[in-house]
Order: C-alpha cells, then sequence, then structure tokens
C-alpha cells in the first residue's frame, strides 16, 4: 500500500507538489469522504447545472467540509472544462481537494498520447479519479477488447497520471456484478490499479442491485486477498445505498463516494449527508471539521436550491420532518424526554424538533406546540384538553392543522383568551366572474368591513376571483394597518376532501404568506372554493397584523 498522505485543502495559489504534500487539514487521510454530485448528481434526470451552479455547489460541499470534491469530466463537454479552471482559479478551498473524473485510455493506444486523458491533466485537478471497466462482460462488449488489453489500459493510464504527479482513484465499474460472472478478473483489475499506483480503488455498484450482505461479503473477501486500500461507490435501485455504503465501511473500505441528498443517476447514488452523519455519529469516527456537521440541514437545503429542486421533507436527518412528531403518545413521552423518540438530538444536524397538531394529537402535543410558539398553557388541563377537542372537531370537518400552523396559533389563542384574536369584523364579501364574449374572464370582488370603528367598503378586480378578494380585503385594510403592504400571498393549494361528491364536495384551501422575513399558512375548509379561501385569507391576514406586533381590537 502507498503511505497514508494527509488530506490537504486545495488552494489554487499553491504549486500542484506543494498541494499533495503539505497537511494543514485537522482531517488525516485514513478516511475519506468524497462528493460526486458535480459529476454523478449531476447525471440525474431534471438536473443541468451552469458553471456558476457548479462552483455554488462545490463553495457549499468545501464549507460542510467533504475531503473531495469530483467536479465533472474535463474534456467531456466545455462546461466542465470551465468549471476546473473557474473552480481554481475563484475558490480557496478550505478543506477539499478538486478531483477531475475520466476514463482510462483507449484499447490500442498510449495513455501519454490519449487526448482524453490530456484534458484530464490539463484540468489542473490535484486527483483524478479514472473509471475502469472490471466485469469481464462489459470489456468485450462494450469496450470490444480482450481482458488482457483492459487490464494494460488500467496500468498504463495510472502509472502515466502518477507519473505526472497527481494522486488517483480508481472507480472500478460494474465490479460487484463483475465479480459473480468471474471474481479472479474483477480482483485482477483492482491489483493492477493498486500496483501501479491508484491510492485507492472502489468498488462500484453501477446498476444498484446489490444488498447489504452481499456488498459486506465482497468487499471483505477483496480485501483480503488483494490488500488494496478500498472504496465504495453505490447507486441506489434497491433503495440500499446508504445502508450498502456502510456495509462496505464495515468490511473495511475507507472511502465513501456519495452525492448531496442522493442526486444521481436514475434512482441516485448513497446520500452523502445520512451517510456523513452515521459515520460520524453511530460510529463515532471524525470524518468532517469540527462543527461542520451541525450545518448539514443547511447545507443540504442549499443544494436543493441551486440544482433548482424541493427539498425533500422526509429526507433522514436533514428533511424538515425527519424530527417533526404527530402521534399524541409520541408527545406524551417526548414531553419528558425528547430522547424517548427521537434517535439524535436533531440539533447535532442543524434540524430542529417539531410538534404537529392534528386529530392524532393528545395534550402534549398541544401543551409542546404552545411552548414552541411561545404561548404559556400554565400546566391547564382543561384548557388543554378544550384545545385538543377543538382541533379533533375541527380536523373532522377537514381542517388540517399540521400544516396550518398559523391558523393553530390562532385557534389556540382564541381558546386561551376566551375570545378570538381580531382585527377587524366581516360584514359580507362578494366575489363576481363575468364571462366575455371573447372567452375572456372580468374577476371583482367587494368587501365591507368594520375595523377601529370604521365600516370600510372596498373594491378590486384580481386575475382569479381569489385574486381579487384577497386585493379588495388589503386596499380596504390598507388604509387602517399599513403593515399589510409588505405581506405576499406565496402559495395557494386547493384540495377535494370528499371526491364522490363531485363539485358539493368539501374544499380545503391552503394559503402560505410572507412577509420577507418568515411564512406562514392558513386554512380555510367550506363547501365553496371562494369561502374556503376567504377563511383562510382572514387568517392569513390577521396572523401578519399579530406577527407585526399590532395590537388586537378588544
Ligand atoms: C458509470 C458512470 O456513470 S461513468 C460516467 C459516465 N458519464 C458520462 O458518460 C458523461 C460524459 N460522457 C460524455 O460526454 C461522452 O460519453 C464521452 C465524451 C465520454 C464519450 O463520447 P463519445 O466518444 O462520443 O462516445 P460514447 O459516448 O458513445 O462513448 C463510448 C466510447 O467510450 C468507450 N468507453 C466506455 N467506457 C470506457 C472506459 N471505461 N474506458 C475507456 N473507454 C471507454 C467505448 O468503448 C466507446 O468507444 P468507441 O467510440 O471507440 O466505440
Ligand atoms: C463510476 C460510477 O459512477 C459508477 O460505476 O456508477
Amino acid at each position: 500500500m502507498e503511505p497514508v498522505i494527509p488530506v490537504t485543502p486545495m488552494n489554487h495559489n499553491r504549486s500542484l507538489e506543494t498541494m499533495t504534500e503539505t497537511a494543514t487539514s485537522e482531517l488525516d487521510d485514513s478516511f475519506h469522504v468524497f462528493d460526486t454530485t458535480l459529476r454523478d448528481g449531476a447525471q440525474r434526470e431534471g438536473i443541468n447545472l451552469t458553471v456558476a451552479d457548479k462552483l455554488a455547489i462545490a463553495r457549499h460541499l468545501d464549507d460542510f467540509g467533504v475531503g473531495f470534491i469530483e467536479g465533472g469530466w474535463p474534456g467531456a463537454n466545455p462546461r466542465d472544462t470551465e468549471f476546473f479552471s473557474r473552480a481554481q482559479a475563484e475558490i480557496d478551498f478550505r478543506h477539499a481537494q478538486l478531483v477531475a473524473f475520466g476514463a482510462t485510455r483507449r484499447a490500442g493506444a498510449k495513455a501519454a498520447e490519449d487526448p482524453q486523458v490530456r484534458a484530464l491533466l490539463e484540468s489542473g485537478a490535484p486527483v483524478i479519479t479514472l473509471v475502469a471497466k472490471s466485469h469481464d462482460r462489459h470489456v468485450e462488449l462494450a469496450l470490444r477488447t480482450t481482458l488482457d488489453e483492459n487490464l494494460e489500459m488500467v496500468r498504463d493510464t495510472v502509472s502515466y497520471l502518477r507519473e505526472q504527479g497527481r494522486r488517483v482513484f480508481v472507480d472500478c465499474e460494474h465490479f460487484f456484478d463483475g465479480y459473480r460472472a468471474d471474481p479472479e478478473y474483477a480482483k485482477a483489475v483492482v491489483r493492477t490499479a493498486s500496483e501501479a499506483g491508484a491510492d485507492v480503488v472502489i468498488l462500484c455498484d453501477t446498476n444498484g442491485g446489490m444488498l447489504p450482505a452481499q456488498v459486506h461479503a465482497v468487499v471483505s473477501t477483496v480485501l483480503a486477498d488483494t490488500g488494496a486500500r478500498l472504496g465504495i461507490h453505490a447507486q441506489d435501485d434497491t433503495g440500499c445505498a446508504v445502508a450498502n455504503t456502510l456495509a462496505a465501511v464495515d468490511a473495511g473500505a475507507t472511502h465513501v463516494q456519495c452525492t448531496a441528498n442522493g442526486y444521481g443517476e436514475r434512482v441516485g447514488n448513497a446520500n452523502l449527508f445520512p451517510v456523513v452523519a452515521a459515520l460520524e455519529l453511530k460510529y463515532g469516527k471524525r470524518v468532517l471539521p469540527e462543527g461542520r456537521l451541525r450545518e448539514m440541514t443547511r447545507i443540504s437545503h442549499a443544494i436543493a436550491e441551486v440544482v433548482n429542486l424541493t427539498p425533500s421533507t422526509h429526507q433522514p436527518y436533514v428533511g424538515v420532518s425527519a424530527f417533526a412528531h404527530k402521534a399524541g403518545l409520541h408527545a406524551s413521552a417526548i414531553k419528558v424526554d425528547p430522547d424517548l423518540y427521537q434517535h439524535i438530538d436533531p440539533e447535532l444536524v442543524g434540524n430542529t424538533m417539531r410538534m404537529l397538531v392534528s386529530d392524532m394529537a393528545g395534550r402534549a402535543s398541544v401543551e409542546l406546540k404552545g411552548k414552541e410558539l411561545g404561548i404559556d398553557l400554565g400546566g391547564d388541563r382543561e384548557l388543554v384538553g378544550r384545545v385538543v377537542e377543538r382541533v379533533k372537531e375541527r380536523e373532522l370537518q377537514g381542517y388540517t392543522y399540521e400544516a396550518a400552523d398559523a391558523s393553530f396559533e390562532l385557534l389556540l389563542r382564541a381558546e386561551v383568551e376566551g375570545r378570538p384574536l381580531k382585527y377587524f369584523d366581516v360584514e359580507s364579501w362578494r366575489a363576481i366572474v363575468e364571462d366575455r364574449p371573447d372567452g375572456s374572464h372580468a374577476n371583482e370582488a367587494t368587501v365591507k368591513l368594520w375595523a377601529k370603528s370604521e365600516r370600510i367598503v372596498a373594491t378590486a378586480e384580481g386575475n382569479g376571483p381569489v385574486n381579487a378578494l384577497d386585493r379588495a380585503l388589503r386596499v380596504g385594510l390598507e388604509k387602517i394597518y399599513p403593515q399589510l403592504a409588505q405581506l405576499e400571498l406565496v402559495d395557494y393549494k386547493v384540495r377535494i376532501l370528499e371526491g364522490k361528491h363531485g363539485t358539493h364536495s368539501t374544499t380545503r384551501v391552503l394559503i402560505s404568506t410572507s412577509d420577507g422575513s418568515g411564512e406562514w399558512a392558513t386554512v380555510g375548509v367550506a363547501e365553496n372554493v371562494i369561502a374556503a379561501s376567504w377563511q383562510a385569507l382572514e387568517d392569513a391576514y390577521t396572523y401578519g397584523l399579530l406577527r407585526a406586533g399590532v395590537e388586537p381590537a378588544r
């Protein structure tokens, strides 16, 4: 085995030589967290990253503290080539080393003369990952060459890149399928790569069909038989990529290849975040610099924003629901000790515990939610019981409070105060949709309100009846409450609750509103979609005024 080379942060002001020899990171080289979001993650359907996106993600990953960032395949497309030159010029990497990905040289050629290998060197990346075939069928059918020539392609390319002063990792594509077909040949590829100077040989479950026990058995045997330093790259086609990665670590792999949020080809790759959290929190292994794990939730969401995908709410550790508790019995135990229903303290990964109030809630859920909202329920069992009953009754009618925190808070305050929180009283509202001969529609709404003893009548038009109502309400109230000018409706969702009744069904409307510094959700339920929307709007504006610190009418 090669001597251990310390992990070195990338710095474009230093030469390649000093970059591979100086050790300044607080982590040693004995275990690698290798991220391939910018290469394999970008292979996910629907992801299309610009160079600026790739630079932004690289910054987030370096900030998180991964040891290696695989930036793409220089030479395969102009975008990846540009990324390597800009990343080295523009980013002062604090933790990560930049890695260029490419293939072994072509059959029958020399590595030193292969334009694809030259592009890898020209990328300037201090580390290069080569993808190599390790499955006999792939060598014969995809490369259309002999098994011996494939070994020569690996040996020649690795040793040439080593001579050029680069650190080399080798990804053995389809390793596990290849091992099943011809274990001796698959191991020969590992030995060849390692003997030629590859620091780590990565066993890839390229088709993602493996299960953890199989991965464990193969990694253990290959480690014992070859003595090479091994890594793991698991695709998630069986939903086992994270488990397979950990199984490989259990068997002795010391290099894990993952992607942020599990993005990747087909269904994705091993998700970086649960893998790192498991290593740090369950295995007790330091794989990130001090304090970086607490940034994990923020970084996961920030990367999702850059790739323009909604963060998965149910993602382990980092999803907004990862520590959200709905069942009343869970809440009653959590009230005594949160550990009773949580596998870790959410703050360790930068997440927070949340209480959900619904018809599955009990008194403890309401008490904890009150505490979360800063409302003192004073241990009043009767009051808390009343709130629980009220929630269950309303949820039966179709309201949902777990998705509408602001409406729940208004309900809770109403029970605590003995009357609803009011900034205005509604005399009536009306919305009209006019169909015109040219097929267009005119939408107009009028609201009649009372606020601070003043009668307000306001009319407005909108691009739909709900928009017209929203505008009329705003036009009418803004004179009295100028704070409403900052509010913006950012989401509007309608759900039919009893499909079997067709147009007579109950309709639930959820509205999200923002004041620029925060967002809240409100709910309305009625047989009529406009009436349901009106309720949600009323709650949205009432809550907005409460947040703005406006004193309610008494
Ligand atoms: C498992 C993985 O995810 S590996 C990463 C895969 N990523 C990508 O493919 C994304 C980037 N790829 C590309 O831009 C293009 O496919 C390129 C530039 C790499 C190659 O493009 P092209 O030369 O036009 O050919 P094509 O895409 O059909 O690739 C097949 C060629 O690569 C060769 N090849 C495939 N695997 C390897 C390998 N491990 N080592 C060497 N050559 C290989 C094939 O033999 C074939 O060669 P041929 O043209 O002589 O028949
Ligand atoms: C290298 C790689 O992405 C794979 O084998 O899946």
